[in-house]
């Protein structure tokens, strides 16, 4: 056996009593099961004895991919170790609320799962008055070449390509949205339809529960929304909570970001004017989605991009997350948290520090 090749190329094979997990293809989309051997694949059921004397044991073919750690799968069997001691696996901890089950695996520790309640959609607390989204009248899908209410707000041509990839960041994105008269297919709408990759929640070695793909994902592409309670600064200011607080103003209003684009294509300055700088957070401390795990990294492969599609409140648009750079199945998910080092404060007053441990060579050291 090659032992540094991980790709198994097989599945279920019952007479065997042995299980692929992964099939490490990029195209892959095997159904995932229950057990994985170091944060990565392993067999599910694997009786030794019976290997040695079924004839009709099954040869792995194991081809890794970049970035895969090795495993030693001679130690594991001499060991008998070919099943997790540890570890806990849950098929979905939205509970059903995403289109595609959100799976969860800690293969380091039994340590329990998060507490938090899953939600889908952003919660807007009662005392914010949001504006109804001005709509286009498109009948069928939008195109760039129609004169469309919601082409025209984003500088002229559908921010998204054929493929569904984000064409280039902005400061914002009208997607079209329960207003506008065109179909659910409009190409003009992507994050909205949520997820459609499959991710999983893992337990990292040194920065707590990360995120993951179990899909190769083209940069461009949608990966999912950071959902929770919105919050203004001041109930932001209240809530004690650093670890799960996106601050929206973080990558909109500092304008010296968008200089370039805004000289090229002065029409899209289209994010809040000073008077409208009342910040927002989304707080996914006590509810939030699969993005509240999501990593900081120095060199990330997902970026944040602000888009409006359900109400017209430029100050608080939803904080969509898209590929950066193409992502490798079980690689990964980060984005850059955007903090500045001394620039998170403790409720005296005191500067905060945190160490970054994303492992990055352009890494500051710090997170923040
Ligand atoms: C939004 S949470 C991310 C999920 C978190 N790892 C967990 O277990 O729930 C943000 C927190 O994760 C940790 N974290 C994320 N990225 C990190 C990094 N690059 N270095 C160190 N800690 C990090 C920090 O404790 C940070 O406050």
């Amino acid at each position: 056996m090659e032992g540094t090749d991980l790709a198994l190329k097989q599945s279920m094979d019952t007479k065997t009593h042995v299980r692929v997990i992964y099939r490490f293809v990029m195209t892959g989309r095997e159904e995932l099961t229950h057990y994985v051997y170091g944060g990565l694949y392993l067999v599910e059921k694997f009786s030794k004895e019976k290997l040695r004397e079924d004839k009709h044991i099954s040869t792995f073919h194991l081809r890794r991919l970049s970035g895969q750690p090795s495993i030693n799968i001679q130690e594991l069997v001499e060991k008998k170790m070919a099943e997790p001691s540890n570890g806990t696996f849950t098929v979905d901890i939205s509970a059903g609320l995403e289109k595609i089950p959100i799976s969860a695996i800690n293969s380091i520790s039994n340590e329990a799962q998060a507490t938090f309640f899953y939600i889908s959609h952003i919660q807007y607390l009662g005392k914010y008055q949001l504006d109804p989204p001005s709509g286009c009248d498109c009948v069928g899908p939008c195109s760039d070449s129609q004169k469309c209410a919601c082409v025209m707000k984003n500088g002229g041509k559908i921010p998204f390509r054929k493929t569904g990839g984000l064409i280039e960041e902005k400061p914002l994105i009208y997607e079209c949205g329960p207003s506008c008269k065109c179909p659910p297919t409009c190409r003009n709408r992507v994050g909205q339809h949520g997820i459609s990759f499959r991710l999983q929640v893992f337990k990292t070695t040194s920065m707590g529960l990360g995120v993951r793909s179990l899909d190769f994902i083209p940069t461009g592409r949608f990966v999912c929304e950071y959902i929770g309670e919105l919050l203004d600064n001041e109930d932001a200011q209240e809530r004690d909570n650093d670890e799960y607080l996106f601050l929206i103003g973080n990558n909109y209003y500092d304008v010296s970001r968008w200089d370039n684009l805004q000289k090229t294509i002065p029409s899209l300055r289209n994010g809040p004017g000073e008077e409208e700088e009342n910040f927002f957070a989304v707080d996914a401390l006590k509810c939030g989605n699969l993005a509240r795990f999501i990593n900081h990294s120095c060199t990330p492969n997902l970026f944040t991009q602000n888009v409006l599609y359900d109400h017209d409140n430029k100050g608080m648009p939803h904080i969509m997350l898209f590929v950066c750079e193409d992502i490798q199945p079980l690689e990964p998910l980060a984005y850059d948290y955007n903090y500045t080092i001394d620039g998170v404060h403790d409720s005296e007053g005191n500067i905060k520090k945190k160490r970054c441990l994303c492992g990055s060579v352009e890494r500051s050291g710090w997170l923040y």
